[in-house]
């Protein structure tokens, strides 16, 4: 069965059991949405599921391969996208996202990139250093990643922190496509998605003591 798939995982962190014997599969056309309280333990999951860390016990596959044998064939397919954005302030929009396509092997066309920075209202501000930009534009750029590298997985944490009503509606209908183009998206946020995010269904992650 295709899909990104956990068994069975534990995840602890300074003595605390997060979650343990938490299994889930993210196939090709579907929105996962992980909510819970703070300190649940989403961004550990996330970290988990995209090989940034490693459960204490567990099991993961990528197209029924174990994980194990490595993560080079998931890493093609997905984009991750932290709570930070991840830009790096002393360089401009345009040049994070040239910098970014090439550590992802990912095309980069200038005209393209200043399409999508124009699709998420950054327009006049493709120049700046990244510093300069308010919260909200900062969290753009971040974004922007999701237009420009053709991957159908995505792990996305918090995605819509400092959006504005708009930019949560540009965010979410592009969700929406990505899924009805047969994406798959696990996605963390603390507000409810709207309709505009299209179906889905949720994980709650209660807070363990
Ligand atoms: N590297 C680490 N070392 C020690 N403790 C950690 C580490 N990473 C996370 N934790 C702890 O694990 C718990 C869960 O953190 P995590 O960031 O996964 O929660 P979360 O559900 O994403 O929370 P939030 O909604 O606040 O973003 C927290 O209590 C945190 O302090």
């Amino acid at each position: 069965m295709a899909g990104l798939k956990a068994d069975n995982l534990t995840c602890i962190k300074r003595d605390r059991v997060l979650f343990s014997g938490l299994s889930l599969s993210l196939k090709p056309g579907t929105l996962l949405h992980l909510r819970g309280p703070n300190g649940a333990g989403k961004t550990s999951l996330l970290r988990i599921l995209s090989g940034l860390s490693t459960p204490e016990s567990g099991q993961l596959y990528f197209d029924n391969a174990s994980l194990h044998a490595g993560w080079e064939p998931l890493h093609q397919q997905l984009i991750y996208i932290g709570h930070k954005a991840g830009v790096n302030g002393a360089l401009t929009a345009l040049e994070n996202l040239r910098f970014w396509s090439a550590q992802h092997h990912s095309d980069f066309d200038t005209d393209h990139c200043l399409t999508v920075l124009a699709r998420l209202g950054l327009v006049g501000l493709e120049d700046v250093p990244v510093k300069m930009l308010s919260a909200g534009q900062q969290r753009r750029v971040a974004l922007a990643r999701l237009w420009l590298k053709k991957a159908i997985y995505w792990i996305l944490d918090e995605p819509f922190t400092a959006l504005d009503a708009e930019g949560i509606n540009i965010l979410e209908q592009h969700m929406q496509n990505h899924v009805s183009n047969g994406g798959a998206i696990i996605t963390t946020s603390h507000q409810p998605l709207s309709d505009s995010a299209g179906p889905f269904t949720e994980l709650y992650l209660e807070y363990n003591i």
